[in-house]
């Protein structure tokens, strides 16, 4: 047996599970998700609006206690973390949200929201040094001449700059996980590139974890080079696999058709945007549909297994998770292929 102790990954979900109990029934937003994330790694989540995307990163960043399943930071489950390493995880995963307009505090100038987190925890210790390091935060996400910037207030600044200053918040505390949700789709798109490129360089340079949520597949594509993705559908990982293979060859029919509503410039193209499904409504999650949750939309339908029996993630090739009962049987039938 090998001695060789594969350190944990910095977050891992295990069977994770969200049920909301609201007055229209049980909603049951994350069913079933496991995902992990190491240090410095990216994993993107994707899906349609209301697919528990959100949900899902709430429970990663312990802001929201699952129903079912565990989360473990740096090996150490979070529900039985004492009050000294529940501190230090509040301290190392940092959320950046969609609208940086709401999360940044009107009445405090730049200075006063990024030297707020330092003088509380010690990091400095004198307002000089605040202003030195508030201002090597606002340069390091491109705000300069950030002497400039640190006097202002969020309404004085652009959708951009303001959140900038939130990403700039969100490094005070030199996390080891960030989860960015949504974090640049509020913003017009020539801005959005400009802070993406800022928040792929920080990825870099600081070997931080990222969970990083969008519905925008390019951005996916962009962001999350070298890393994996994982697509959700109604609560649940459909395709997990290498950000760039998913997307330039994706398994599952529901990747398939998110990639096909992609708009296309090139007329050429057009077809590209015909996505195959049956039906364009999402089921209710007060009422899913038994077996698979996709298969009243599903173009691979096949009646039988697909209505009565749930799909679970399988590999289909190396690296490559589907939960789909055709494409499962597929890739069993390209396996087991006589070689020629
Ligand atoms: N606190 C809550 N109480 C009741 N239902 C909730 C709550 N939070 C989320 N939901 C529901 O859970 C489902 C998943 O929501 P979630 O916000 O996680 O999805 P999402 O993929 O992030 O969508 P979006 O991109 O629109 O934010 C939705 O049906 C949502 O209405």
């Amino acid at each position: 047996m090998s001695d060789i102790v594969e350190p944990a990954p910095l977050i891992a979900l295990r069977d994770v599970s969200q049920v909301f109990h609201t007055k229209r029934g049980d909603v049951p937003a994350v069913r079933d998700v496991s995902l992990s994330v190491g240090a410095g790694d990216v994993l993107c989540l994707v899906g349609e609006s209301g697919c528990g995307k959100t949900t899902t990163a709430r429970i990663a960043a312990g802001l929201t206690a699952p129903s079912a399943g565990t989360v473990e930071f740096d090996g150490v489950d979070l529900a039985s973390m004492d009050s000294r390493r529940r501190h230090e995880f509040r301290r190392s995963v940092q959320f950046v949200h969609q609208d940086p307009y709401a999360s940044l505090n009107p009445i405090r100038s730049i200075f006063g929201t990024l030297s707020a987190p330092l003088r509380r925890h010690g990091l400095a210790k004198s307002k000089a040094q605040a202003w030195e390091q508030s201002k090597e935060l606002l340069e390091r996400v491109d705000l300069t001449p950030a002497e400039n910037f640190l006097p202002k207030y969020p309404h004085q600044l652009s959708g951009g700059q303001r959140q900038r200053v939130a990403v700039a918040r969100s490094l005070t505390l030199s996390p080891k996980l960030m989860i960015a949700d949504e974090a640049t789709s509020m913003l017009d798109v020539s801005i959005r590139v400009g802070v993406l490129r800022t928040l792929t360089r920080l990825r870099k340079e600081l070997d931080v974890g990222f969970i990083f949520i969008t519905h925008d597949l390019a951005i996916a594509r962009y962001f999350g080079t070298g890393g994996k993705i994982a697509v959700m559908y109604l609560g649940r990982i459909v395709e997990y696999g290498d950000t760039h293979e998913v997307i330039d060859n994706p398994r599952h029919p529901y990747t398939k058709a998110l990639l096909a509503a992609v708009p296309e410039i090139d007329p050429d193209q057009r077809h590209a945007h015909d996505t195959g499904l049956r039906s364009v409504d999402i089921p209710s999650l007060t009422d899913l549909p038994s077996g698979c949750s996709f298969h009243p939309r599903c173009p691979l339908y096949r009646e039988g297994d697909c209505d009565s029996e749930l799909p679970l993630l399988s590999s289909v090739e190396s690296g490559r998770e589907v939960a789909c009962h055709v494409v499962a049987e597929q890739a069993e039938h390209v396996d087991g292929e006589a070689p020629r």
